[in-house]
Order: C-alpha cells, then sequence, then structure tokens
C-alpha cells in the first residue's frame, strides 16, 4: 500500500540502503523446564535491513514479543545469537548492554510509558538526559514539528491526548537516531485516526529518515504499512510478505488459521 510521508523527504538522506541493522542467527528462547517447558522461539533466522520497516505477525503466543526483546537486549537467549549493527549482543556485560539498548535501540510501546511529572519536552529528552548526551536541537525541532507537537511541549502527558502522548513516546524513541526502533503494539490504544497518524509517521520516518523499524501488531492494516512482513507460528518464522497489503496479510493469516484448525 502506498502510504504518504510526512517527513521532508531529503534526498541526501537516501545514502546506501541494505546494511543489516540487527540480526539473529539460529536464535532460540526457552522458558521453564520440564512439565512448565516452552519453546517460545525455535531456531529463527532474520535480518532486519536499515531504513526498511518490518511487521512482525503470528498468533497469540507465537513468539513475537519473545523475538523483538531479544533482538532488543531486553531478554537473554538460550542459544543462537543476535546482533545489533556489528555487536553481539550475548559478547556484552550488563552495563554495556545498558548503553547499548540507550544509545543504539528505540522503544515504542502500548502503553505510552511516559513519565507524569515530566512534561512532553522532558520525556522525549530523558533518554539522553540520562546518557548525558546532549540533544541535537534542529534534529529534536524537525522531530517535534513533523509530529505537530510543537504547541504541546510544556504539557504533561495528563494534559495530552492518547494519539499525542504516543506520538510524544515516537518522538522520544527517534530523538537520539537509534539505530533501530522497536515498537510493540504502538496503535493498540489508539482509536482508528490516532493509529493511521502514528503509523504514517513511522513510515515517515523510515522512508525520509531512514531509520528502521521493527514493529509487533496483530492488525493487517497496521501491517500494510510495512515494507514486508514476518509471519511466526510456534516460535518459527512460517512466511514472509513484501509490499504487503492489508487485505493480503489477511489473506495470509486466514490460511494459517486455517491450517492450525487442520493439523
Ligand atoms: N516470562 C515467560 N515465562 C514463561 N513463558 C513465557 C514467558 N514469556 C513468554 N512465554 C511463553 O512463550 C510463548 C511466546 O510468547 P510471546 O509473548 O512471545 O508471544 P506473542 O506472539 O507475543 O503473543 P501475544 O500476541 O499474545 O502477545 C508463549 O507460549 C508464552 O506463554
Amino acid at each position: 500500500m502506498s502510504h504518504a510521508t510526512p517527513f521532508p523527504v531529503s534526498p541526501a538522506l537516501h545514502a546506501p540502503h541494505g546494511s543489516v541493522a540487527a540480526r539473529a542467527t539460529d536464535l532460540s528462547k526457552v522458558y521453564g523446564q520440564g512439565e512448565t517447558r516452552v519453546a517460545a522461539l525455535d531456531s529463527v533466522s532474520v535480518e532486519f535491513r536499515r531504513a526498511e520497516f518490518t511487521a512482525i505477525m503470528g498468533p497469540s503466543g507465537s513468539g513475537k514479543s519473545t523475538l523483538m526483546h531479544c533482538m532488543a537486549g531486553l531478554d537473554s537467549v538460550s542459544s543462537g545469537s543476535t546482533r545489533i549493527g556489528d555487536v553481539e549482543l550475548a559478547s556484552l556485560g550488563d552495563r554495556q548492554l545498558t548503553r547499548l539498548r540507550r544509545d543504539k535501540v528505540g522503544f515504542i510501546f502500548q502503553a505510552f510509558n511516559l513519565l507524569p511529572t515530566l512534561t512532553a519536552l522532558e520525556n522525549i529528552t530523558l533518554p539522553m538526559d540520562i546518557a548525558g548526551r546532549k540533544a541535537d536541537r534542529a534534529w529534536l525541532d524537525q522531530i517535534v514539528t513533523t509530529l505537530g507537537l510543537s504547541g504541546r511541549l510544556a504539557h504533561r502527558p495528563s494534559q495530552l491526548s492518547g494519539g499525542q502522548q504516543q506520538r510524544v513516546a515516537v518522538a522520544r524513541a527517534l530523538a537520539s537516531r537509534p539505530e533501530i526502533i522497536f515498537a510493540d503494539e504502538p496503535t493498540g490504544n489508539l482509536d482508528s485516526r490516532s493509529g493511521a497518524e502514528l503509523l504514517g509517521f513511522l513510515h515517515g520516518s523510515v522512508r525520509a529518515l531512514e531509520q528502521t523499524v521493527v514493529m509487533v501488531t496483530h492488525d493487517p492494516v497496521a501491517a500494510s504499512y510495512a515494507d514486508r512482513v514476518i509471519f511466526l507460528a510456534d516460535g518459527r518464522i512460517v512466511d514472509e510478505l513484501r509490499e504487503p497489503t492489508a487485505d493480503a496479510v489477511l489473506d495470509r493469516m486466514k490460511r494459517f488459521d486455517a491450517k492450525g484448525r487442520t493439523s
């Protein structure tokens, strides 16, 4: 599906695509043991290329969140490897991993996860403030303007609509120019119009800013904003769709459902 790009496209930004922003190789994740053992991920290998928007879909319990958490270094892996850029996450100690997450990874969750006592602007710059890094003012201005937050920066989260709060969360994720953004059902708490706006911003950040985005979603329309969709079932990647339309995604999902019922 073709979606409008809200960010001004700068041709100069369209430098070489195709390098890998994150990669999992033979990634397995097992929770529990004995009778409670669950293989949440079973030998998953996947690449997320730079400046590409990937949606991860699959039935409940198929391993979507686990894949994202392992890729983002929020959860340990049982076997296999995960890399952000050139860095193998298993090779890092706790402090190095915390620093890598802070500097290289942006997160957007379904719950907006904003601190209620801070203003919108303070929430946006918080990760950089904690890291002792100065925000790039021009970059911040561009993000804030594009996301339509200029007049809301002094507001606290309770004074903002759900859509505005989620846009603050998007601005926070984009502000440090992370290598990759992981979004877990980012539109789950939004009405359809705010959701569409947000997906437009994510899509625009991929096109115009060369941001890499990986998004878990249950919604075929949300997935249609991505460049590709990967489908998980029982902890394995079972299919992939490029240039998805909502109808094509729905069609694949129906096929998996039908297979699930007959197998
Ligand atoms: N901390 C945990 N301890 C034990 N089992 C877990 C844990 N986290 C996830 N699981 C199990 O791993 C499997 C994959 O879970 P995961 O949350 O990754 O699925 P999902 O596809 O994101 O599901 P949903 O769409 O419902 O959010 C499930 O069977 C789940 O019960």
